[in-house]
């Protein structure tokens, strides 16, 4: 993948290449490892479509069902798959983390070195929502972010440029954020609201200029604007499908629709999995992906989180500069494209929040959105000790306290 082109279609003319992996299962969806291997087109396990003719390719057979079961397991049940034998007590849930913590270090505790790292550079923050910026909860629609998380977010947007990276539609996820200074790209990077491109000559097919209601110019970026009509039939059919299913929830994100199973029976998740993989069947140009228990279905194009963090690095103007450090912070498998983004190209790094040991790309770790709050503010003060601003409680987070 040539990540610098960002300029070409990442449409694929012939999809058929993916497709022969495109049920089957990544190493990444397949319960967490401790190991911190990284993951490598090698370990895609490619199934066949049938297994014998007569024989129905199904969710269990195909190793969807493990990956559902895998997706935000609770965290004693982690630390089981990776030690079979043990009992698992939370003294041994804490010595796991702690071990795993010293190949992924806090980026609270090693503060230091992540400034230190940041002194000369200009960082450009790049922030995943869900579970992020918000905490996890059931209801999708009901995952706000605190006016603490938002102020902080605010502060970080006043010093560093800023970009939300959500798989939700970017319409949504900037109606929660509700922050004018950031640019948002939803659908997992397929559609991005950024900068005016720094690359004036690039009159690409998928741009499309603006101009917001305060009058600044923005330019929308959507690699994958021909699969809308399909998504809309796809997402139409998967609500019509799981109807049935108590607890399912189906959204549409315009470039890609989500089927929830939080909220379902575990008895019916095989249910579920097996409504998207039989629909997939139909659809060759789409394909799965798993989120924290979401099966998503979006087009087979070569985009992705981090082709969006390298595009909107490009058009910021900012991209292969040494004077530049990209910090990714998100908790889902689909931020793991970012992560290893900014991993190969040795230019910044990204933040992984997790509460429990997981294999990842990113360098550093962080516990839960109490603790990205507590980071970006940390990095808002330094910024302005560093400048010689006087930190003002304003830009602290719960800092307008009385005496
Ligand atoms: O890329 P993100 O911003 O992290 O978005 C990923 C998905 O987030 C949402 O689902 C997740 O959060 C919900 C609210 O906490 C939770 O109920 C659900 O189980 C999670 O999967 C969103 O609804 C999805 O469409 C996004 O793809």
């Amino acid at each position: 993948m040539d990540l610098k082109s960002s300029h070409a279609s990442p449409v694929l003319a012939d999809p058929t290449p993916v497709n022969k992996s495109r049920l089957g299962v990544h190493s990444s969806l397949l319960p967490y490892s401790q190991t911190g291997t990284s993951f490598s087109s090698s370990m895609y396990i490619s199934i066949p479509r049938k297994n014998k003719p007569g024989v129905p390719d199904d969710v269990r057979s195909n190793g969807w069902l493990d990956a559902m079961l895998s997706s935000s397991p609770p965290r004693k049940k982690l630390i089981m798959d990776m030690n079979s034998d043990a009992v698992v007590t939370d003294e041994t849930a804490d010595n796991a983390y702690a071990s795993w913590m010293l190949k992924y270090p806090s980026a609270i505790n090693a503060f230091e070195q992540v400034t230190s790292a940041a002194k000369t550079k200009t960082i450009v923050m790049f922030l995943d929502y869900d579970g992020t910026l918000s905490p996890i909860v059931d209801d999708p629609d009901r995952a706000f972010m605190s006016d603490g998380m938002r102020s902080a977010v605010k502060s970080v947007a006043k010093y560093f440029p800023t970009a939300i990276i959500s798989g939700r539609s970017r319409d949504q996820v900037y109606k929660l954020v509700g922050l004018t200074e950031l640019y948002y790209a939803g659908s997992h990077g397929m559609d991005i609201m950024g900068p005016v491109r720094f690359d004036e000559s690039d009159n690409h097919l998928n741009y499309h200029s603006s101009t917001d209601k305060k009058g600044k110019e923005f330019n929308l970026f959507q690699p994958a604007k021909e699969f809308i009509p399909m998504i809309d039939e796809v997402f139409k059919t998967l609500v019509k499908n799981t109807k049935g299913i108590k607890g399912a929830k189906v959204e549409n994100h315009k470039f890609c629709a989500s089927v929830h199973y939080r909220n379902v029976d575990r008895k019916n998740w095989p249910v579920v999995g097996q409504c998207v993989h039989d629909l997939l069947e139909k659809y060759p140009r789409l394909r799965l992906t798993h989120g924290r228990k979401v099966l998503e279905v979006r087009p087979v194009i070569d985009w992705d989180k981090g082709r969006a963090v390298q595009h909107l690095l490009d058009s910021l103007g900012l991209s292969g500069r040494d004077d530049v450090l990209p910090i990714y912070i998100g908790d889902d498998r689909t931020d793991e494209d970012a992560f290893k983004v900014l991993r190969e190209g040795n230019q910044g790094f990204g933040i992984l929040v997790s509460p429990f040991p997981k294999e990842t790309q990113a360098f550093y770790s962080l516990r839960d959105p109490a603790e990205v709050m507590e980071f970006l503010t940390r990095l808002v003060n330094w910024k302005e000790v560093n400048d010689g601003v006087a930190v003002s409680a304003a830009s602290v987070p719960g800092g307008q306290r009385e005496c």
